[in-house]
């Protein structure tokens, strides 16, 4: 190691440490998008990443996405997929499809990589433990012409309206590190694909999180001129949204940072999975990457 390199650990570790013991024993929920994933040096460093956590006495638990693997395996099996208001329309086939892909093979997928670095990762969806149950979505959209405001019928995707944390209170205090798909059933006895953005935001909710994370494609939130927006309020965010700055999967994406703050979750970020080690640097260094949601 040249003593450059060394000079560079120790100035990091001497600016990593108060931050560790700032978040000894505090939740941080990170969200895990599909866009993210998919480069098997960014997936160890991930996971790297999520061991290093638990292993400073920090409690992370990560939700997990996986839209464009479900886009995969949907069209290889010749099925019709498309979205509305940033929602993947889902009916009964594409529900299957959806379960299969997020709380099979992905969902193993992770837990092996965090495995692998030594730690004891569970898998998990909204239906283990009565963990999550869901509602068939309630979703408008505004036409931006004729401002009017009409409801979308989106199948079998769901909103979480109950999180039971008996099960991840549990983990929390023992060697596990949940990682979780984001399907869950209903009470009506249907299972239901959320949005893994809007799935993360009631997990960090009902566990009153220190943070929550979203690791995208993107550096962050980008403004019309595509620059990265450091730090936006509340109220800037749903400017965006209804000027169309936010669009796509952006839009559940910034509406559950807003809702996850009003719940009472500490900080919430964006920012981009695809740098190597993005949740260290952004937990543990003073200038965090992405953008900064606050009231
Ligand atoms: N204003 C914006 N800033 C950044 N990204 C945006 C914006 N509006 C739309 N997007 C799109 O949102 C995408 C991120 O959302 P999504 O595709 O759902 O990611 P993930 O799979 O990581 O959850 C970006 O890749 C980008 O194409
Ligand atoms: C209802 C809905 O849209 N569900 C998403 C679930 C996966 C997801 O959210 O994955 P990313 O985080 O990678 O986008 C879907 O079917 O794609």
């Amino acid at each position: 190691m040249s003593m450059d390199d060394s000079e560079n650990q120790a100035r990091f570790l001497a600016q990593a440490l108060p931050f560790m013991q700032a978040y000894e024993n505090k939740t941080v929920v990170v969200k895990y998008g599909g866009h993210a994933m998919g480069n098997p040096e960014l997936g160890r460093a991930f996971a790297r990443d999520i061991a290093l956590l638990k292993q400073s006495g920090i409690n992370p638990i990560v939700i997990h996405g996986g839209g464009p693997q479900i886009a995969r395996m949907l069209e290889r099996m010749g099925l019709e997929s498309r979205f509305e208001g940033g929602l993947r329309v889902t009916d009964e086939k594409t529900v299957e499809v959806v379960e299969m892909v997020l709380a099979g093979s992905i969902n193993k997928e992770i837990v092996a990589l965090i495995n692998a670095e030594g730690e004891w990762a569970i898998g998990l969806c909204g239906k283990d433990g009565n963990m999550v149950f869901a509602q068939k979505a309630n979703k408008t959209v505004r036409d931006p012409d004729s401002n009017i405001e009409r409801v979308l019928d989106l199948g079998f995707v769901g909103e979480p309206v109950e999180v039971d944390r008996t099960l991840l209170d549990l983990l929390a205090r023992s060697e596990m590190i949940p990682v979780i798909a984001p399907v869950a059933p209903g009470r009506d006895g249907h299972t239901y694909n959320i949005n893994a953005d809007t799935f993360a935001g009631a997990i960090a909710g009902a566990l009153g999180a220190e943070r929550l994370l979203f690791l995208t494609d993107v550096p962050g939130v980008l403004d019309k001129d595509k620059q990265l927006i450091k730090e936006l309020s509340v109220a800037q965010a749903r400017a965006l949204i209804a000027d169309g700055t936010i669009s796509g999967g952006m839009i559940p994406k910034v509406e559950t940072c807003i809702e996850a703050i009003e719940r009472g979750v500490r900080g919430v970020v964006i920012l981009n999975g695809k740098v190597m080690h993005a949740v260290l640097l952004e937990l543990l260094t003073e200038h965090g990457a992405g953008t900064l949601i606050v009231p």
